[in-house]
């Protein structure tokens, strides 16, 4: 741990003051505070990050410790010193004699006195949620307590360009240490944070950064060479790059998204990557024409459902704040309606996945249950049984399920689905006999 020193403890308070506002998501907020201080050296920069994560990370239990005070400089000395400094330290910081009994109460702060949801650095409602759905109070608490906690940096091959031991090999040489992820057989986890993103391996599409569990989600998907495959909700297309890769850049990969930004930002990376096989299409909604011509043609369709985000809290923790019941009951109705209008792509046989990096039930089960019930002609896969074809020994039941503490992985959520192959008798897609 670096001393503590008066430039740095201003400039992490005047960042954490303007994520405090939660004005804009966190990562945002902080690009910009470092676009306009420029000056700030690498270890200062790092500070910073570090005391916004954390102070967010672990803000129910720090409004707790500070009650009625609970001004951003209060929040930041409890989070310091609740990571371990001795009171000494913080010397150079504080002078006032208020300010040094409040340290020593954090300090004798009885964690005992909290509320489950808090201790588990949780929203009252996420908590009463999971407790709903079944999960033991101990399970709640080891859920939240390790989404609160920071997050590895996982990359994925793209072995269309290079082998994972050469990368490996080629990290080492830059003096970065990166081992094996536990599952994905692309997957590589870097020792600390370095920024990956000026390397040339970066540059030249041999690594993208991406969660193993996101990397997992592909493997679902598992698209076969030539195939034509569309990932419905594609975003910046991290899942995109992936099945493009799956399918050796054959076939047909279309990436839609209601969002234009978000598909400009999938540009770049595709061009890096060097896969020829990606159309990427702006849709209007999930009803759009273009989307219906396809009605009934595809092989594969991977449906990265708009959500809460609640599985991601280790990267943004400020969705603990940003997220309500009531947000969760809109996205529902998204989910269940995007699901339903990219189920209809899928030839019978196909295969359709459902995701989300979401940790609430009525986001997962809840969703792939009622489209189920809905939906006679599919059915669902186990997910585990689909992992081991791709050799991948998972077994998190019928459902692909993850989570920090289990697999250190961000909380995912999948389920495989397929629609059955079609029968002598069964309507085809036009509603006519086939
Ligand atoms: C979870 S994000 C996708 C992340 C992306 N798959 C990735 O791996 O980087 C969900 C995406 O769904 C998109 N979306 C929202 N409503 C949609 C709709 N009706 N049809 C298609 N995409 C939609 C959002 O713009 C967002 O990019």
């Amino acid at each position: 741990m670096p001393p503590l020193n008066q430039d740095a403890f201003h400039a992490a308070l005047d960042a954490l003051r303007a994520a405090l506002s939660f004005g804009a998501p966190a990562d945002a907020v902080l690009s910009r505070y470092f676009r306009e201080n420029p000056k700030l050296g690498s270890q200062n920069r790092a500070f910073i990050a570090e005391a916004v994560f954390g102070v967010l990370r672990q803000k129910f239990v720090l409004d707790r410790i500070c009650g009625s005070d609970n001004s951003p400089r209060r929040m930041l000395l409890a989070w310091l010193i609740r990571g371990g400094r001795n009171l000494r330290e913080f010397e150079p910081i504080v002078s006032r004699e208020d300010e040094r009994a409040f340290l020593a109460s954090v300090k004798a702060f009885k964690l005992e006195t909290l509320t489950l949801a808090e201790r588990a650095e949780l929203p009252e409602w996420v908590a009463s949620e999971l407790q709903a759905s079944g999960m033991s109070d101990e399970a709640v608490l080891a859920l939240g307590q390790s989404l609160a906690q920071p997050a590895p940096l996982d990359l994925r091959v793209n072995t269309q360009k290079m082998k994972r031991e050469a990368v490996q090999r080629e990290l080492a040489a830059l003096g970065l240490t990166a081992s094996e992820t536990p599952y994905s057989p692309f997957g590589l986890r870097l020792e600390g944070r370095p920024a990956v993103n000026k390397h040339t391996l970066f540059n030249e599409g041999a690594i993208e950064v991406q969660d193993e569990g996101s990397q997992l989600l592909g493997l679902l998907v598992a698209p076969k060479r030539g195939e034509m495959v569309a990932d419905f909700c594609a975003g910046a297309g991290g899942k995109t790059l992936l099945l493009g890769m799956l399918m050796a850049s054959s076939g047909r990969l279309y990436a839609f998204d209601v969002s234009e930004k978000r598909l400009a930002n999938l540009k770049p990376r595709l061009a890096r990557s060097g896969l020829s096989n990606v159309q990427p299409q702006r849709i209007e909604s999930e009803n759009d024409a273009r989307v219906k011509r396809l009605a009934g043609k595809l092989d594969r369709v991977l449906v990265d459902a708009p959500c809460s985000g609640l599985g991601t809290l280790r990267r943004n923790p400020d969705l603990k704040f940003r997220q309500s019941a009531q947000s969760v009951d809109e996205l529902n109705v998204k989910q269940a309606a995007i699901l339903a209008s990219a189920s209809r792509l899928v030839k019978p046989g196909g295969r359709l996945v459902y995701a989300t990096c979401s940790i609430l039930p009525r986001e997962n089960q809840g969703i792939v249950e009622a489209f189920l019930a809905s939906h006679p002609d599919f059915e669902l896969l186990p997910a585990h049984t689909v992992l081991a074809e791709q050799r991948v020994a998972l077994n998190t039941g019928d459902y692909l399920q993850l989570s920090p503490q289990a697999q250190g992985c961000d909380g995912f959520f999948a389920a495989v689905l397929q629609r059955k192959p079609r029968t002598a008798s069964a309507p085809t897609e036009d509603g006519t006999a086939a």
